[in-house]
């Protein structure tokens, strides 16, 4: 069974080209689920002496170790090596090395005794307004500690003199005020909602413990605000989990992980029929007994857009209205979301055709801006072949006709152009359906409207890093240009697409766009919201939950305008 050292050693090699270090979530919980006892107690010894050392072997291969606020405050932590738990954890593995060979009747070799070689981490604190001692064990040990911080220098002098203060410990102080996520903008700190007022945006921090710090390893430690809120940012930020399970009961403590993540004033809390479990998964999970206690070692994934699909039945259900007052909200019409538009067969060869056709038109390298700076990360084009009047029958057609025009490796433009007559036609039949409901009337025709629809325009953008992000900008679609209508097919990947008001962008929502959808927008959303698919990825979040974003493909097609 693979070492659970050796394991963290071989994903530092798998995510050394991105661009922030390896993470590592690290922690100890009792039996029942808690890392601590309770607000303000003594911390709680979990970890047996074969854990902990363990836990100071990871330290010892880790750049850097992280805790919150709350933890240094109320543990007063080292962050440090002990190089007599490591020596312990060196021995232990060597006697459990020595037990199997003389089982497989191997001669062990002296040569293979490993060196002890102690490398503290350097400490990182995510500390929003300073709280943290100029006396703190971490400062006065100066194993170069850097502190996160999240404030306005011109709101607050006296944290100012702090961060100096702090710089003369040599604590490298980083103010990451400006990346602050804008769902958690508040003026009122509040410690006990870590997304409120100032909460460090993680990708951003991990962006600069790579490129400023180098920094290509961290252990995460907790407590639990700083474990949740890794957690919730789900696989695209934690590597890799190792708990330790001690043998104990606490009863009312502090439980490591909350899925109900607290939400700032700006960010209300949604209906608590949250269409989301966002249950974090242990993919590949290893167990190892280390003394008394039980570490488990694991991937992790949170597979919050499953259930959403499988809860989520009505186009409502993906739109999130709980940040606009009620008689701000556009009407149901406006906007549509059906989820499944696209199956999966027809997604992965639609996917495979526009990637190839992008790659024909834009070449291999993504743009980093578009010119009027809306776009960013993306490649784009508009491809009048594929307009409907390229030979393709004006009525409907069947999935079997899409299936069989998309299976030629590289469909040529008549098979493409039937594909977008197919996206049309089921555009026209969904607005249809909904004016029907609407009207309410079971003795209305079912016949589709007819819509006169511009050649389609294809729009990838690539997977966001912190260094190469990609999203698109508010905006409103060019209204001289096109008509009434808006559609977008989604492939590829997951997205989060916010809207606000024109007149006043504080008037908002945001509507979870899962991969193979079909949007529709139209009325108010079309006129008078701008809409958006945040370049943040702090800002992937929909009903509190975080949503990945891949690399995406959006198919997009609009009526023509009346006068055109
Ligand atoms: N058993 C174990 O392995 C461990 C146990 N613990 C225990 O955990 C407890 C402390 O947990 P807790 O009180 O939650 O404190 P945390 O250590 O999780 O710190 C939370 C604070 O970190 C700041 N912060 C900055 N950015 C973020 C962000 N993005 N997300 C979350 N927080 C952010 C905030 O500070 P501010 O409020 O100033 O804005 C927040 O209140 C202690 O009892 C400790 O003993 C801790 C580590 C390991
Ligand atoms: N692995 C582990 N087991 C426990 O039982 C714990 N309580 C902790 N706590 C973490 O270790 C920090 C204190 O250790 P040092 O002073 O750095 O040696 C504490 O702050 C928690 O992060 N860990």
């Amino acid at each position: 069974m693979i070492d659970v050292v050796e394991l963290v050693t071989r994903r530092k090699e798998e995510v050394k080209d991105l661009d922030r270090p390896l993470v590592v979530v690290t922690y100890a919980q009792s039996i029942d689920g808690c890392i601590g006892a309770d607000d303000n107690a003594q911390p709680l010894l979990l970890s047996g002496r074969e854990s902990f050392s363990l836990t100071h072997m990871l330290r010892n291969n880790c750049a850097a170790i992280l805790v919150g606020a709350g933890t240094a405050a109320n543990d007063n932590p080292r962050l440090a090596v002990n190089a007599d738990f490591v020596a312990l954890h060196l021995h232990n593995q060597e006697h459990n090395q020595e037990q199997q060979t003389s089982q497989n009747n191997i001669q062990t070799n002296e040569h293979n005794r490993p060196n002890l070689i102690i490398r503290h981490p350097r400490p990182v604190v995510l500390d929003p307004s300073l709280r943290i001692s100029l006396a703190a064990r971490l400062v006065q040990l100066r194993n170069s500690p850097i502190v996160f911080c999240a404030f306005d220098p011109v709101l607050s002098p006296d944290l100012v003199a702090k961060q100096q203060a702090l710089e003369l410990e040599h604590v490298s102080v980083v103010n990451m005020h400006s990346f602050t996520p804008d769902f958690s903008l508040n003026n009122k700190p509040n410690p006990q909602n870590p997304t409120s007022s100032s909460a460090i945006n993680i990708p951003a921090m991990l962006f600069v413990l790579k490129s400023r710090f180098n920094v290509d390893s961290l252990m995460v430690e907790g407590g639990a605000s700083i474990i949740s809120s890794f957690l919730s940012l789900g696989t695209r930020f934690v590597d890799q989990i190792i708990i330790t399970i001690a043998p104990l009961l606490v009863g009312n403590g502090i439980r490591a992980y909350s899925s109900q993540i607290p939400t700032s004033s700006n960010f209300p809390s949604t209906d608590t029929s949250l269409i989301f479990t966002p249950h974090v998964h242990l993919v590949d999970p290893v167990y190892h007994q280390y003394g008394r206690d039980i570490v488990v070692s694991a991937r992790v994934y949170r597979s919050t857009i499953e259930s959403a699909r499988a809860a989520a039945k009505k186009s409502s259900e993906f739109i999130d209205f709980s940040s606009i007052a009620e008689q701000d909200q556009p009407r149901s019409d406006e906007l549509l979301i059906v989820p499944d538009f696209v199956p999966v067969d027809v997604h992965d060869a639609l996917v495979a055709a526009m990637t190839h056709k992008l790659s024909r038109l834009m070449g291999a390298t993504y743009m980093e801006r578009h010119f009027d700076g809306v776009i960013t990360g993306y490649k784009e084009a508009s491809v009048s072949a594929w307009g409907f009047q390229a030979s393709v029958p004006d009525d409907a057609i069947s999935l079997a006709q899409v299936r069989d025009a998309l299976k030629a490796r590289i469909p040529d433009d008549t098979a493409m152009a039937m594909v977008i007559r197919w996206i049309e036609a089921s555009t026209e039949a969904v607005i249809s359906q909904q004016q029907q409901l609407l009207s309410n009337s079971s003795n209305s025709s079912n016949s589709n409207q007819k819509i006169s629809w511009l050649p389609p325009h294809i729009l990838e953008l690539r997977a966001p890093t912190f260094q190469t992000p990609s999203g698109i900008g508010p905006h409103v679609d060019h209204l001289g240009a096109f008509g009434a209508k808006i559609a977008g097919v989604c492939l590829g990947s997951d997205a989060v697409m916010r809207f606000a008001q024109k007149d006043d962008p504080s008037r908002s929502f945001s509507a979870l766009l899962p991969n193979r959808c079909l949007y529709f927008q139209c009325g108010s959303v079309r006129f008078n919201y701008t809409h958006e698919i945040p370049v943040d990825p702090a800002q992937h979040v929909f009903k509190n939950v975080f949503i990945e974003r891949g690399r995406r493909i959006s198919v997009l097609i609009r009526d023509s305008h009346p006068t055109q």
